[in-house]
């Protein structure tokens, strides 16, 4: 049987403003298996990126569950446990890199472990393994802003890796790539999720990414609407038929 890594039980999110109230996740269940790579499409302000953020703990849902390796979530969401929650089980990629521009690629790399207070041996270690990974020795000694944007995501990826994080979240993240960067660095993720059996929650608009997954959610006004096991390049028609029409049915 499958280990479930993550399970997501009837969540909701609502947005109370003054004058009105959005509720951007309607009651959102799933479960994410070890070593899984799920794609998340749909349309726009259907809730893809608060569900990124209430997983990450960086925003607090209105109701429902969280269970991550069995624990339940009920305390991940008030600080400082927030930030130990994220430390421990996060790792994040975001389309924009998010480095830190002052630090070298193998410093923005170990920056999880210098967190985490790990022995200098370790960090070191840990560190020049991943960079090798990567296929980053080369630049390690150098700022993010000398190399190109597909380098620069592999700094990311490292980074959101080394801790060994049970689950990985990105949100758009060959956002900003051109195509061929774009196929290089889900390259590199789906390698490191056969690798290390690393589970994976990818937001996208991008079809290309939704056929590198296993599986495709498709939101629409808060809601997953279906659902759709992949098994490779072959089925991306089948996914930008699947997301045009849940378009298509939106603008209806
Ligand atoms: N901080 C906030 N306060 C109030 N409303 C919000 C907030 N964040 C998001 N929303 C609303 O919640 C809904 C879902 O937004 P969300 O950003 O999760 O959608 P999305 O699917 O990620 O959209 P996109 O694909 O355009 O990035 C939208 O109606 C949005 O306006």
């Amino acid at each position: 049987m499958r280990k479930v890594i993550l399970e997501v039980d009837n969540l909701v999110k609502t947005y109370k403003g003054k004058e009105v109230e959005i509720e951007a996740l309607k009651g959102i269940s799933f479960n994410l298996y070890a070593g899984e790579f799920v794609a998340i499409m749909g349309t726009s302000g259907s809730g893809k990126s608060t569900l990124l953020n209430v997983l990450g703990a960086l925003d607090e849902p209105t109701s429902g569950h969280i269970r991550l390796n069995g624990v339940n979530s009920e305390d991940f969401f008030v600080e400082p446990k927030a930030t130990d929650y994220r430390r421990e089980n996060i790792g994040f990629i975001f389309q924009a890199y998010n480095l830190l521009k002052d630090l070298t690629v193998e410093e923005n790399i170990s920056l999880p472990l210098l967190l985490k207070n790990e022995s200098k041996e370790t960090i070191d270690r840990k560190t020049a393994n991943m960079i090798e990974r990567m296929g980053l020795t080369k630049w390690k000694k150098h700022r993010p802003v000398q190399l190109s944007g597909g380098q620069q995501q592999r700094i990311a990826i490292g980074r959101a890796l080394i801790g060994d994080p049970p689950i990985l979240l990105a949100d758009e993240l060959t956002g900003n790539l051109d195509a061929n960067t774009s196929s290089e660095i889900l390259d590199v993720l789906t390698s490191m999720k056969k690798e290390l059996n690393q589970s994976i929650l990818v937001v996208t608009h991008d079809s290309k990414v939704a056929t590198y997954a296993d599986r495709v959610l498709f939101f629409h006004d808060g809601k997953i609407t279906n659902e759709y096991e992949c098994s490779g390049d072959k089925d991306l028609e089948k996914i930008m038929k699947i997301s045009q029409d849940i378009l298509k049915g939106a603008n209806e």
